[in-house]
């Protein structure tokens, strides 16, 4: 199949558990919870979005024939040896694109493949290290994972109900934007030791 990519690029890992670590990120274009047009977002089911998912314009993105090209696309964006690659792969909602095909080409070229997902479509099989973060007022139906990441204040969710979801690491991570508040998720972190706070280190330190 045809993959639509926003952008690919080598950075470290902002987020979560697996922080700090040199990844590529493969950034898919589209989600089913928000068109990404701002005059959209208002009525959208998840509003609070920090990233720009439209379209193929970004660096690396384009259109993509087939899993074996996008693999190799990849590959090259490591440019490192062939121990501890690690593949990113995130949106928009990956998993409106991630196949077994393209899965299958990562594993083939060495890639540990990690993914980000809003949790409200089956996750692809395969995936090493499943990120899910739910998002208020819709359907979570993937509740297995490695971490689960709880983007806070959400109203309309309550932290206790997730705990019995099937996750190894629970993470609270401060929204981004002008309703977030840091205070937010160390009041949750400090009150329900279950959850560690995850903050988005590249905006820290200033890497894409
Ligand atoms: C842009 S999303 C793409 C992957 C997928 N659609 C999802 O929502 O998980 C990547 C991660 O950024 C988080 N995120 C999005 N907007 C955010 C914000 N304003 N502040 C903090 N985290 C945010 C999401 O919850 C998700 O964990
Ligand atoms: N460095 C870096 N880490 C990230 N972790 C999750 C991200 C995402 O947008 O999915 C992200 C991102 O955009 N950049
Ligand atoms: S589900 Fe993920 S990509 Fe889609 S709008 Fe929300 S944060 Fe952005
Ligand atoms: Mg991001």
């Amino acid at each position: 199949m045809t993959y639509a990519v926003k952008e690919c690029f080598l950075t470290l890992q902002g987020e979560g558990a697996q922080t700090g670590s040199r990844a590529v990120f493969l950034r898919f274009a589209g989600c089913n919870l928000w068109s990404g047009r701002e005059q959209d977002r208002d009525t959208a089911q998840c509003r609070f979005c920090d990233t720009d998912f439209v379209g193929t314009d970004g660096l690396n993105g384009g259109k993509f024939a087939d899993a074996a090209t996008l693999a190799n696309r990849v590959e090259e964006i490591w440019d490192g040896g062939p121990d501890h690659r690690l593949v990113v792969i995130t949106g928009g909602e990956p998993m409106l694109q991630l196949d077994s095909a393209l899965v299958d080409a990562l594993h083939a070229r060495g890639f540990r493949i990690a993914a980000e997902s809003n949790g409200t479509l089956p996750a692809t099989p395969g995936i090493d290290w499943l990120c899910i973060s739910p998002k208020a007022g819709t359907e979570v139906v993937q509740r297995t994972g490695d971490e689960l990441k709880l983007v806070w204040p959400q109203a309309g969710i309550d932290p206790a109900t997730l705990e019995n979801w099937d996750f190894r690491h629970f993470l609270v991570q401060p929204m981004d934007g002008p309703e977030g508040t840091v205070e937010a998720s160390i009041a949750l972190a400090m009150a329900r030791p279950r959850w560690r706070l995850s903050l988005q280190a590249h905006k820290v330190v200033g890497l894409a």
